[in-house]
């Protein structure tokens, strides 16, 4: 699913990551650290948003450098705050945008639009405008709207820290119940119980790569918590 080879990125100059060598194939794959320690820099990786300054990072068998394009295709990104992802006023509007994007036939948008909205909850939020939402249900909108284009993976870059306990359950059921693989950046630790591996990334580099319980225990200790 996600192979980097001797991966290393350069932002601004400065080195953030290096020394990647990672086969991921997992369903639910968590990537925890400080702030600063590369978490955001490493999942954008994964879509070609950012690319290897060294090394090559392929998603699919699909370079991430040579194709972006195909590359931003099958995997879909979720940001912390989903005013960064959603484009137009209205509900139903914003997921319809992906589709024409990808010259889907008329006849077939709606359809697929309202049965996206069935699916994350949001039944009837259609004719809504999405300014007048709260955060948890624009953050269902964002999610609906990757989610209504079936990427093949579903990278989510800490998608909760902005919401309350019930819309971090709303979210990760979403999640959960959208049965595509996922890497996923989190704070929460809580989260993460149940997923099938967890990275551990501390000053740009991975420091752990083990199931949930050792990974969380290596945090913990590397943060002296
Ligand atoms: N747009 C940018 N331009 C230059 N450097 C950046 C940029 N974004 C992040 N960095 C630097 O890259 C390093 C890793 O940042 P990154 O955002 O990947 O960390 P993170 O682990 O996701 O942090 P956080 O938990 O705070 O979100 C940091 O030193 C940061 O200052």
């Amino acid at each position: 699913m996600i192979e980097l080879s001797g991966v290393a990125l350069d932002r601004a100059g400065r080195r953030v990551l290096s020394g990647l060598d990672l086969r991921l194939t997992e369903r639910r794959i968590g990537v925890v650290g400080a702030n600063g320690s590369g978490k955001s820099s490493f999942v954008r990786l994964l879509n070609g948003l950012l690319k290897p300054s060294e090394g090559t990072a392929r998603v699919f068998g699909i370079d991430t450098t040579a194709d972006p394009k195909a590359a931003r295709r099958a995997v879909g990104f979720l940001f912390q705050n989903p005013d960064h992802q959603i484009v137009y006023p209205g509900v139903a509007e914003d997921l319809a945008f992906g589709l024409k994007n990808r010259d889907l036939p008329k006849r077939e948008i709606a359809p697929r639009v309202d049965a996206a909205l069935v699916r994350f909850g949001l039944a009837g939020f259609g004719e809504r405008l999405v300014h007048e939402l709260s955060g948890g249900e624009r953050q269902l909108v964002a999610l609906a709207g990757i989610m209504v284009l079936e990427p093949r993976l579903l990278v989510l870059d800490e998608p909760t820290t902005l919401l309350d306990l019930r819309n971090t359950r709303r979210v990760m059921a979403a999640v959960e119940a959208a049965d595509t693989p996922v890497v996923m950046v989190t704070h929460d630790l809580a989260l993460l119980e149940g997923f099938d591996r967890v990275l551990v990334f501390e000053a740009g580099r991975l420091v752990c790569d083990a199931p949930p319980r050792d990974a969380l225990d290596a945090y913990r200790r590397i943060a002296g918590a």
